[in-house]
């Protein structure tokens, strides 16, 4: 399956690959056609950058054996790499989500390895590095996203040695030990030392990776940085660094405090039944993000009486994700259990103790319930960043609201005044629970604003920027 981008259209000074396109293909009942943005982190952090650059993106559109044409959306020049269902399989919810995704977050599911995915990720890796090539400029920027797309950089650069490449993992790099499981590990570092700079959500995943040049492929660090030696012979800096990710914070805090989402939130309230407490959690359903955990706090909280219904409940929204994939099928069945549990044993008729919502909001209805919680709840197990967080500390202008955060993200070394949690003590994540939900307000507003000051000076445009600024300047 080739690429569907037409000769001649390398001209863009400013390239993003990431496996996905930033918009969703939905069918409208009329049978009309339209591109609608989709929700997740890495959209959401890269969309404001690419509004204000001539760039193009590159990407999967979600569909299977079909890509549209190059097309504009929202600002962006959208170029769509065609996938197979077999490649979907293998290499998407195979390669990518079911031994990559859970060996790179602590193997909290045990990853799968098979010789056809690998095969089928280097494949389709290939597509998109020769996308990239036909579409970049002379001596452009080609900034390449996310595990989906470790062997790009090195692909790339055989075929454009002029480009400039960096490349960011918006997910943890694991400890050598782990990531010394994978059979095609020298393959993996090979691939990434591509780039000119490659970026992390932390300094421990640089160093990780700096261990496994050295391991693997016997280049020695000098500090942050391992020369390597290219197909021509010539020696070429190769710098690893964290850059951690971020919002739109003014976006977020605007939103917030707009007449639209604060007469929402009221309503919100309200068809709550006004209740005392309300806990909201807001994930992908994916079993990194520690929903059960969190469930299971919640019901001890009910048995033991800390908590009761009506005066309290907890709003999960889980959005549907990689629902093929067999660790997300089961997860799913866990969870709904869980929560169909929890309301049976302890709700009251109008008055469920879990709001579960297997839906996608908005970033106007998050924004809502991120006014409306006054316990947000982020648990996970492992992530590399959870830009959810951020988010409900922007959106909380009242310096309202408590965020319990689970130091195993990548956003409790920037959000230190969070009530910090180790999501597997499930008895301090209930007590953290507790005081958090009875917090004296003065002390919750010096934490929120401590907080926002820091997602404030350190927003998306701070990220790009600082990775952007570290990539020009490295072998320049
Ligand atoms: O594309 P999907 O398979 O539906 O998954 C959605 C995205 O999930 C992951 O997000 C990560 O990036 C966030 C922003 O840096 C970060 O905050 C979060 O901790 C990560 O899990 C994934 O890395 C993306 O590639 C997916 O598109
Ligand atoms: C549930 C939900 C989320 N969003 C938006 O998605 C991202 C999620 O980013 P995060 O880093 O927390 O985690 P992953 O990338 O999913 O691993 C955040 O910007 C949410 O606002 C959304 O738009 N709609 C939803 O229903």
């Amino acid at each position: 399956m080739g690429s569907s981008i037409a000769a001649g259209t390398a001209d863009r000074d400013f390239v993003v690959v990431a496996n996905r396109l930033p918009v969703d293909r939905v069918v409208r009942p009329d049978g009309e056609v339209e591109w609608r943005r989709s929700p997740g982190g890495l959209v959401t952090a890269l969309e404001p950058i690419m509004q204000s650059r001539d760039g193009a993106w590159i990407g999967w559109s979600g569909d299977v054996d079909h890509a549209p044409e190059p097309f504009e959306s929202d600002g962006m020049l959208l170029h769509a790499v065609p996938l197979s269902s077999k490649e979907v399989a293998r290499y998407y919810e195979g390669f990518s989500n079911a031994t990559l995704w859970p060996l790179y977050h602590d193997a909290v599911a045990p990853p799968e390895f098979h010789r056809s995915w690998w095969d089928t990720y280097v494949t389709v890796n290939r597509r998109f590095a020769e996308a990239a090539a036909a579409v970049a400029g002379q001596n452009a920027v080609v900034w390449i996203q996310d595990y989906q797309l470790q062997l790009v950089p090195a692909m790339l650069r055989a075929q454009r040695p002029d480009l400039r490449i960096g490349f960011f993992l918006h997910i943890p790099f694991p400890p050598t030990e782990l990531f010394m499981q994978l059979p095609w590990r020298t393959r993996i570092v090979e691939g990434l030392l591509g780039a000119d700079l490659i970026g992390f959500q932390l300094p421990g995943g640089a160093a990780n990776f700096l261990r496994l040049a050295r391991q693997l492929c016997g280049l020695q660090p000098h500090g942050r940085t391992v020369e390597v030696t290219d197909a021509d012979g010539e020696p070429r800096v190769v710098r690893a660094e964290a850059f951690p990710i971020s919002i739109d914070t003014k976006g977020m805090s605007d939103l917030s405090a707009s007449p639209e989402v604060v007469q929402r939130a009221k309503e919100l309230y309200s068809e709550l039944g006004e209740p005392k407490h309300v806990l909201l959690g807001v994930d992908r359903l994916d079993y990194t993000k520690g929903i059960s955990t969190r469930l299971q706090a919640y019901r001890e909280l009910l048995e033991d009486s800390s908590i009761t219904v009506p005066d309290t409940v907890l709003i999960q929204v889980a959005t549907p994700s990689r629902e093929r994939v067999e660790h997300y099928k089961a997860l799913r069945n866990r969870i709904e259990l869980q929560v169909g549990r929890i309301n049976g044993d302890f709700g009251t008729l109008g008055h469920p103790a879990v709001q579960y919502l297997h839906q996608s909001y908005g970033r106007d209805e998050l924004c809502a319930l991120y006014r409306v919680a006054d316990v947000m709840l982020v648990t996970p197990l492992r992530d590399g960043m959870n830009l959810v967080a951020k988010e409900y500390v922007a959106a909380r202008t009242d310096h309202g609201g408590a965020l319990v955060l689970s130091e195993f993200t990548g956003a409790a070394a920037e959000l230190r005044q969070a009530y910090q949690v180790n999501p597997h003590d499930i008895t301090h994540l209930k007590e953290t629970i507790v005081a958090a939900l009875n917090q004296d307000p003065a002390e919750g507003a010096r934490r929120m604003r401590a907080m926002r000051r820091h997602v404030t000076s350190h927003d998306v445009n701070h990220w790009a920027a600082s990775f952007l600024d570290s990539l020009r300047k490295t072998n320049a």
